[in-house]
């Protein structure tokens, strides 16, 4: 008998009754035989592999929608809320007008309570699965087999739809502000105005806007798929059961909002309700030696007067070197070569947003 965290186990044939497409993945953490069924209402439910849904409504109005969780598989308040909402589909509940993807993105990982097994599995997109040598991991041929669902959503629902892709995550520290995005680089064109109210009333505020490319889920479906895309941080990480789900009520409102069709109407865009950073500067782990100047409770965004001494890496030592500066995704224990934290600084979006 398999088992999972939660102790659900379900299979194929119960998801019908259940709705617990969570706990379906959860059980087949690695593979799952695809299978489909329609719904009373008509939306036809298609699960492709472990953690991916999607969901087919019979005459879907104009959004493809991407929601996808867990691809760190320690980050549960936006899986818990992503399951939610999926079970109420199923179970019909409420009713999509919208083609949907689900996406569980480590299920592996969600039933070790860890960010990862062996790779980070948001630092393979964009092709940068296919970069290692011997045998790919886990992550390496979950990443090629996520990028080909997105693809596959995206080209069966056509060019002429609007593309969401929201990749929701949790922070490992807390933040100044609780909420923020990650919005990967669009190579020049316009930030969008109508994402920005639309995330602001998911409760982000602040949103990073990112200078180059990266190897993100956000950043594949931003620029491979042409979709508005994100990656959101909703709060801090938590074990399964521990979050507290109030804290992300405006997020599963508008999502479920989106998702019925029936958004409010939203907020004029008015910066000043807005924090924008770009990065400054991305520090990358050199050596294992490399070594954090700061407390573990000290949080995203938090400003240190400059000169401090913020990171070590064998003879390299990293100090504040432009006033507001912050710091953001501190993490010594990454892989070597990879990003250890981000210095960003606020900056205005005049001139740079548009509908
Ligand atoms: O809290 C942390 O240090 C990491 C939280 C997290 O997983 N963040 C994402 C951001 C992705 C992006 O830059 O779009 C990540 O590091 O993958
Ligand atoms: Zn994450």
């Amino acid at each position: 008998m398999k088992t999972n965290i939660l102790n659900r186990i379900v299979e194929p044939e119960a998801l019908q009754q259940s709705g617990d497409f969570l706990g379906l993945t959860l059980t087949y953490p690695k593979e799952l035989t695809p299978f489909a069924y329609t719904l009373n209402n008509g939306t036809v439910v298609e699960v492709w592999d472990t953690g991916v849904l999607c969901l087919t409504p019979a005459n879907p109005a104009g959004i493809d929608l991407v929601l996808s969780s867990g691809v760190h598989g320690n980050e549960t308040a936006p899986i818990e809320l992503c399951a939610a909402i999926c079970q109420d589909l199923l179970l019909e509940k409420i009713q999509s007008r919208h083609r949907l993807l689900f996406l569980f993105g480590n299920p592996p990982a969600m039933n070790s309570a860890k960010r990862e097994l062996v790779d980070n599995l948001n630092r393979l997109f964009s092709g940068h699965h296919s970069k290692g040598e011997g045998e790919p991991s886990w992550e390496r041929q979950r990443a090629a087999a996520l990028e080909q669902y997105v693809l596959r959503f995206f080209n069966e629902g056509g060019a002429n739809r609007q593309r969401l892709l929201y990749d929701l995550h949790t922070a490992i520290r807390g933040s100044q502000f609780e909420k923020f995005a990650v919005y990967p680089f669009l190579h020049g064109k316009p930030w969008s105005k109508s994402q920005l109210q639309f995330l602001h009333a998911c409760g982000v505020e602040t949103f990073l806007l990112m200078q180059t490319p990266a190897s993100t889920f956000s950043y594949f479906g931003a620029q491979s798929c042409g979709a508005h895309a994100f990656t959101l941080e909703l709060g801090k990480v938590r074990p399964f059961g521990e979050n507290d789900m109030s804290r992300f009520a405006d997020c599963d409102l508008m999502l479920r909002a989106l998702i019925v069709d029936a958004l409010p109407a939203l907020a004029d865009f008015d910066e000043s309700r807005f924090n924008f950073f770009v990065v400054s500067r991305a520090v990358n782990k050199q050596s294992e030696q490399f070594e954090l100047c700061f407390a573990r409770n000290i949080e995203n965004f938090t400003q240190f007067p400059l000169g401090t001494v913020l990171a070590r890496d064998g003879d390299i030592e990293y100090r504040v070197d432009e006033p507001g500066e912050a710091i953001i995704f501190p993490n010594a224990d990454v892989a070597l070569g990879q990003r250890a934290m981000l210095l960003v600084k606020p900056v205005s979006v005049a001139g740079q947003v548009s509908d």
